[in-house]
C-alpha cells in the first residue's frame, strides 16, 4: 500500500474493500462483453481487446487487495436492480454491461488516486478504451444487420403504428424508418423513443427519417436523408462514426455524391410513381439496373413496390427494397413480410447457384 500509509487502518481497509469489489465489477462485465465477442461475433480482435483488459485488471488486483474482501459484510451483495432480472436484447444486455464495467473502472480511477501513484491515470486510460470498443462494438453491430437487411419498412402517420411495426418485426423485419413530416417535436420524440425500444426488442435497426437531433435524443441507430437534407458528410460528424447515415438517390450522379460523402446505404427509386412522393417522377427499373452494377454499399429499391410488381423489382437486379404502403396499409403485416422476404431469399438462393455454376462451368 503506497498512499494509504498516514490514514487510519479502518479507511485503509474500507479503500481496499472499494478496490477489490469494483475490480471484480469490472472483470465480470467485461468477460460478460469477452463472450459475445467471441462467440456471437466471432470477432478476434474485439475477444483480443477484452482479454487484454481484463488481464491488465488482473495485475492490479493484488492480494492486499484481495485480502481485504468481506462478503459476508457486504450490503451490496444482495442488491439488485430491478432491470438486471430482464435484458430485452443482447443490445441491451452489451449496453448495461459496458455500462458496469465503465462505472467500476471510474470508482478505481478515484480511490485508485489514494492507493497508487500511477493506478488513477492507468484507470483513466482502461476507461477510454472500453468507450472505443464499446462504440466500435455496437457501429459493427449495426452495420452487419443492416448489410443482412433485405426489407425496410419506412413508416407513415397512422393509429396502428405500434401494432404494425410489431406485427412486421414478427415476420422478421430487421430495418424500420420512423417518418412523419407533420406531427409536433415532442411527439414525434416521444413516438421515436418509443419504436426504438420496440425495435431494438427484436434486434431491429431503428433510423429516423430527415432529423439528426431526434435520431440521437431517441437513441437511434441512424438517420435518412434526402437531397433537400442535411448533407450525409455532416450528419456523419455530428452522429459520430458508428451510427448508420442513409441517403436517397434518383440517379447516377446523387448515387456517387452520396458515396463519396460515405452513406452507409442508399434508397434507389422512386422505381414507380407512388402517392406516398407525390410528384416526384419515377426513376424507373434502368435505374434499379444502374444501382446493381455501381453501387458499393446496401441499396434499397423505393416507391411504389408491393407484393404485384416485387419480382420484376428483383428482377432489375434489386436485393433489398424498401416500402411504406405495402406495410403500413396490409391487413396481415407479419405475412406481407414473410412473402417479401421469401421472394428476396429466393432470389439470392438463384444468383448463388448460378455462381456455383458458372465457377464449375465458366
Ligand atoms: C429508404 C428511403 N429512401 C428514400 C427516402 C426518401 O427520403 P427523402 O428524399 O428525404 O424524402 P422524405 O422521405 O424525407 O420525404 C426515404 N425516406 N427512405
Ligand atoms: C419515402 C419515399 N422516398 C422515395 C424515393 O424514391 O426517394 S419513394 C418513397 C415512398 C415509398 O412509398 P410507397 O412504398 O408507399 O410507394
Ligand atoms: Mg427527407
Amino acid at each position: 500500500m503506497v498512499r494509504l500509509y498516514n490514514q487510519g487502518v479502518q479507511v485503509q481497509a474500507t479503500v481496499c474493500r472499494i478496490l477489490d469489489a469494483n475490480l471484480d465489477r469490472a472483470r465480470e462485465g467485461l468477460r460478460i462483453v469477452e463472450e459475445w465477442c467471441r462467440f456471437g461475433l466471432n470477432s478476434a480482435p474485439f475477444t483480443d481487446e477484452c482479454k487484454q483488459l481484463r488481464q491488465e485488471l488482473a495485475s492490479w488486483h493484488s492480494l492486499e487487495l484481495r485480502s481485504a474482501r468481506d462478503t459476508p459484510g457486504d450490503p451490496g451483495t444482495e442488491l439488485t436492480h430491478p432491470q438486471e432480472e430482464q435484458r430485452a436484447s443482447i443490445e441491451q444486455l452489451l449496453q448495461a454491461n459496458f455500462s458496469r464495467v465503465q462505472e467500476a473502472l471510474r470508482v478505481i480511477e478515484e480511490y485508485g488516486k489514494l492507493y497508487h501513484p500511477t493506478m488513477g491515470s492507468a484507470f483513466k486510460q482502461m476507461r477510454y478504451r472500453v468507450y472505443t470498443l464499446e462504440s466500435q462494438l455496437l457501429g459493427n453491430q449495426r452495420q452487419q444487420i443492416l448489410a443482412a437487411a433485405q426489407l425496410y419498412l419506412v413508416t407513415s402517420p397512422s393509429n396502428q403504428l405500434f401494432n404494425v411495426v410489431e406485427a412486421a418485426l414478427q415476420g422478421g423485419l430487421t430495418l424500420v424508418q420512423y417518418r412523419d413530416k407533420n406531427t409536433d417535436d415532442r411527439l414525434r420524440l416521444a413516438t421515436a423513443a418509443k419504436l426504438c425500444q420496440l425495435c431494438h426488442q427484436y434486434e431491429a435497426l431503428f433510423i429516423v427519417n430527415d432529423r439528426i437531433d431526434i435520431a440521437i435524443a431517441s437513441n437511434a441507430d441512424g438517420v435518412h436523408l434526402g437531397q433537400q437534407d442535411m448533407p450525409v458528410s455532416v450528419a456523419k460528424e455530428l452522429l459520430g462514426g458508428q451510427r448508420i447515415v442513409g441517403s436517397s438517390t434518383t440517379n447516377p450522379e446523387e448515387m456517387q455524391q452520396a458515396l463519396e460523402q460515405g452513406a452507409d446505404y442508399i434508397g434507389v427509386g422512386p422505381v414507380y410513381e407512388t402517392p406516398t412522393k407525390a410528384g416526384k417522377a419515377a426513376a424507373g427499373l434502368d435505374y434499379v439496373r444502374y444501382a446493381a452494377q455501381y453501387a458499393t454499399v446496401p441499396w434499397f429499391a423505393i416507391g411504389g413496390i408491393s407484393v404485384n410488381n416485387v419480382n420484376d423489382v428483383i428482377g432489375a437486379g434489386a436485393e433489398r427494397v424498401a416500402v411504406v404502403r405495402s406495410l403500413m396499409q396490409a391487413q396481415h403485416p407479419t405475412l406481407i413480410v414473410q412473402y417479401f422476404l421469401a421472394q428476396l431469399n429466393r432470389r439470392q438462393s438463384v444468383k448463388a447457384l448460378q455462381g456455383d455454376y458458372n465457377n464449375n462451368h465458366g
